[in-house]
């Protein structure tokens, strides 16, 4: 089976110089007869961008799975859609794991303040409000 190991893929690559090869100048042509415009890492690294944001599609999908559920069950209740305290406390633990990982925590908060502004209004509209 063929390795698909990136450092090997990365080799398999040649860059056109515009003579002498059945790729133009600036182009890049693959052992397997590719040719692209595209860099192979800058092709790889979309490639890795393109799961990743797959990926996050489905954890928001599923995030908002458990928030209706949640919203059914405040409106069932009669919670009040927001609970500043709750997110008050994810803001900070989110803030903090960020930190850890190299993201940039006001990014972060607000990531998970634009996120849970949907949320509620989702959960007033559960409850019966516009
Ligand atoms: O945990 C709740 O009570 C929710 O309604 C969920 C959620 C969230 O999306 O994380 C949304 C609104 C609240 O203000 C706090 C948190």
């Amino acid at each position: 089976m063929e390795c698909r190991c990136p450092h090997v893929a990365r080799s398999r690559w040649w860059r056109g110089s515009g003579s002498g090869t059945r790729w133009g100048a600036g182009e890049w042509a693959s052992y397997d007869g590719r040719v692209s415009d595209i860099p192979p890492d800058l092709a790889r690294l979309r490639s890795s961008i393109d799961n990743i944001d797959a990926a996050l599609v489905h954890l928001l999908a599923e995030r908002f799975k458990c928030t209706q559920a949640v919203g059914e069950l405040k409106a069932a209740v009669g919670m009040p859609a927001a609970d500043p305290g709750r997110e008050e406390a994810q803001v900070a633990r989110l803030r903090a794991l960020a930190d850890d990982s190299g993201l940039d925590p006001q990014f972060a908060e607000a990531f998970l303040n634009f996120i849970i502004a949907e949320v509620i209004h989702h959960h007033e509209h559960l409850a019966g409000g516009s």
